[in-house]
């Protein structure tokens, strides 16, 4: 089994060319947030925005509309429940963040099937409600081409049927390797593990000040950034999941708890460094 360590860093982050524009750094779709959990599209879209994403709309609930934009001027919003907007935005995106804050509604089982029938080569980044839904609908993970799934282990306890003290590496493996062989799964952790292609990755880093609601959300903002700005590959989303606890683990030398508010306002600094370290 590999480790995911510091060098991953300055190895996936660019300098950026001086005569780029958003348009070269990834156009990113989050459906996410509700009336109950505003917070997780906020977090996740301030993170997508602050790790370098060029282009970020959030397909959400129109009470959430004023927050986003005076939180995140720079994102652009959309009503999820306009499915003609939503498949439009599907197909303009070629990232796509579906399931924080959404809860569990027939809603969120709408707008996985919008996503189904839309989709095509985008890149797919599924987390939270829309994992518990897949498991409680039992929705083929296979419709999607290149799909990564990021569990905590209580919601790969439902997707996999396997109970967190069964969660061992060759357990998650097989069980990936029957559920959705082709995705990219993190199952989220103290030592969080990536499961690709059949082998196993572990992170060496991250810290229990970690342990805060919201803190999920912004790992989906991050891993969209990276692969629209980067590309869709082990090593970048490795990068973005090493880059999200080498900040919190910087915060958590002075803070009890790691805000992931806090982690997001740290983010471009710390690329910064990272791509001007390389040679
Ligand atoms: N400010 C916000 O709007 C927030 C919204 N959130 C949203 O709230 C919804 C429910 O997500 P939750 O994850 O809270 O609830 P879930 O019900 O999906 O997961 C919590 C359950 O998993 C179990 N569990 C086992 N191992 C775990 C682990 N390592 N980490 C977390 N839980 C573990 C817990 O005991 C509990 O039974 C999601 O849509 C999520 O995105 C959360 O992200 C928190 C912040
Ligand atoms: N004790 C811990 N050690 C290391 N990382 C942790 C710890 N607790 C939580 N994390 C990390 O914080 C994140 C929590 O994700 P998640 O449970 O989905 O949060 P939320 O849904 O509230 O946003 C994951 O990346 C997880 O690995
Ligand atoms: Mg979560």
């Amino acid at each position: 089994m590999q480790k995911i360590d510091e060098s991953i860093l300055s190895e996936v982050i660019q300098k950026r060319p001086i005569n780029s524009y958003k348009g070269n750094y990834g156009r990113i779709l989050i459906i996410a947030g509700s009336k109950q959990f505003g917070g997780a599209a906020l977090m996740s879209t301030r993170a997508a925005v602050n790790a370098g994403a060029g282009l970020v709309t959030v397909a959400t609930v129109p009470e959430k509309f004023t927050a986003l934009n005076v939180d995140i001027p720079e994102a652009m919003t959309i009503d999820y429940n306009n499915s003609k907007d939503l498949k439009e935005a599907v197909l303009k995106n070629n990232v796509i963040v579906i399931g924080p804050g959404l809860g569990t509604t027939e809603n969120t089982t709408d707008l996985i099937n919008i996503l189904i029938k839309n989709v095509d080569k985008q890149v797919i980044i599924m987390d939270a409600s829309a994992l518990t839904v897949v498991s409680e609908q039992n929705i083929d993970l296979n419709l999607f081409e290149n799909i990564i799934l990021t569990p905590h282990q209580g919601e790969w306890q439902r997707l996999s049927g396997l109970k967190i003290p069964d969660q061992t590496q060759e357990n998650n493996l097989k069980k990936i390797n029957s559920l959705a062989p082709n995705s990219l799964l993190i199952v989220k952790k103290h030592l969080s593990e990536i499961y690709y292609q059949n082998k196993v990755y572990q992170l060496i880093s991250g810290n229990p000040g970690m342990a805060t609601g919201g803190m999920g959300d912004t790992l989906t903002g991050i891993i969209a950034a990276f692969v629209g700005q980067f590309d869709y590959s082990l090593k970048t989303v490795s990068a973005a999941l090493y880059l999200h606890s080498y900040i919190a683990d910087k915060i958590y030398k002075k803070d009890y708890v790691v805000l992931p508010t806090k982690l997001a306002s740290k983010i471009p600094q710390t690329m910064q460094k990272f791509a001007c370290s390389k040679k």
